[in-house]
């Protein structure tokens, strides 16, 4: 069992079981959930040799950022369900790590403290914040310069949610509110927000494109389109001035009949062309996942699930081991495959886990099986 499964399962022990199933389910038949999961595991690594990289940087550069490794932290909402400290403690694990934190709008902690508690650690910690189009416009805008005035560096904008995906064991549980004593903090006291209240969190289908022009010219800070799996969407996203692609499938709980994420990754890297960094979550949960992503076409990969296990299980320092685990994997790994840093890995290097078909060099012959080549 690897360290982050050992953690799962301290989290399992600890959590409310809604809440377990809250973090950890998907929609539907959880078919994408699970396929996030088995399409990296159907992916294998071929290694270059004699490459000298004794010397190694797992660092990249995302946006105005610097990751000290090619891992972040994936915006998840409501930390304080898994421990009292909530979004705090995820941000002070993501600073120590040297890593991007991407704070949900749906935060049990509002943004400016939680970009407060990881400059506390780093002073020049990266936080990015998560927003997904409201109705009212000005909510939106209101988002946004909060975030802004957070001193976040980048807004991750979540466009794979028109309606909320059917959560089925949200459903048998009956989990729609938090308790009380948490709230998503980031909507409170906006407008048409009742005094000293949050607005709810609202999905809809009426988004087009151009809510994301007007968002762009509404901030000036890099803007990353988060829960795209169509090439041509990435093309468009790129033609329309986003600063990042994000691959996502919402980590499985939105459309059940999407394909684990890494499957759509090395088209939409062919779209993107190179033009704009890439990231990709969905199923992530070693360091062969993260150097098989950055192989095909990330330039960085995002965790959800197992940042919350971390926390549930030992809070901060919870969150601080998974994130420490991944960077010593995918060190290994990088080493291993001959790489000194993340551009190392290329797309050639992977294959599928069946991959290839048996060499014959004819059909088989009355002396045996399929020719070999090996000598007589
Ligand atoms: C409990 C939970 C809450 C999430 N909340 C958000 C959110 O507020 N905003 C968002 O854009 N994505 C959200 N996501 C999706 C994650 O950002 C991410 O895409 C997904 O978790 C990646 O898959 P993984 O959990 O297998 O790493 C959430 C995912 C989970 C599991
Ligand atoms: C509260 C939701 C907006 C969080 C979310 O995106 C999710 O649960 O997947």
């Amino acid at each position: 069992m690897s360290r982050i499964e050992e953690l799962h399962d301290r989290a399992r022990a600890a959590l409310d079981p809604v809440h377990y199933d809250y973090y950890a389910g998907g929609c539907g038949a959880e078919a994408a959930l699970a396929d996030n999961e088995r399409a990296f595991a159907e992916l294998a690594l071929l290694p270059r040799i004699l490459r000298g990289n004794d010397r190694r940087d797992t660092g990249v550069a995302l946006l105005g950022d610097r990751a000290s490794l090619p891992v972040v932290v994936s915006p998840t909402a409501f930390h304080r369900l898994a421990h009292p400290d909530g979004e705090r403690a995820t941000a002070r694990a993501a600073a120590h790590a040297g890593t991007v934190l991407v704070t949900s709008m749906a935060a049990t902690v509002a943004v400016a403290e939680v970009t407060a508690a990881a400059r506390a650690v780093r002073a020049d910690a990266a936080v990015w914040f998560q927003v997904s189009f409201q109705p009212d416009d000005d909510v939106t805008t209101a988002l946004v310069r909060r975030a802004e005035k957070a001193g976040c560096t980048a807004l991750v904008v979540t466009v794979d949610t028109p309606v909320f995906g059917r959560r089925t064991r949200d459903e048998r549980n009956g989990f729609h509110d938090l308790p009380p004593g948490l709230a998503p903090e980031n909507l409170r006291d906006l407008p048409g927000a009742p005094p000293g209240g949050t607005l709810p969190i609202t999905m809809s289908p009426e988004f087009t494109w151009r809510h994301l022009r007007r968002l762009r010219d509404l901030t000036s800070l890099p803007v990353v389109l988060k829960g795209v799996l169509h090439p041509l969407d990435a093309r468009t996203a790129v033609d329309e001035g986003v600063d990042a692609v994000w691959v996502s499938n919402h980590g499985g709980r939105q459309l059940d009949a999407a394909p684990g994420a890494v499957r759509a990754l090395p088209r939409v890297a062919a779209a993107v062309a190179g033009r704009v960094p890439v990231l990709l979550d969905g199923g992530v949960r070693s360091g062969a996942d993260v150097a098989a992503a950055l192989a095909l076409g990330a330039t960085a990969v995002g965790v959800g699930r197992p940042v919350l296990w971390g926390l549930a299980a030992d809070g901060e320092a919870g969150v601080r081991e998974v994130l420490d685990v991944l960077r010593a994997e995918f060190d290994h790994v990088l080493t291993l495959c001959g790489g000194r840093r993340p551009g190392d890995l290329t797309a050639d290097m992977v294959v599928r886990r069946e991959w290839p078909p048996l060499p014959t060099a004819g059909p088989p012959t009355e002396q045996g099986g399929p020719r070999t080549g090996r000598p007589r």
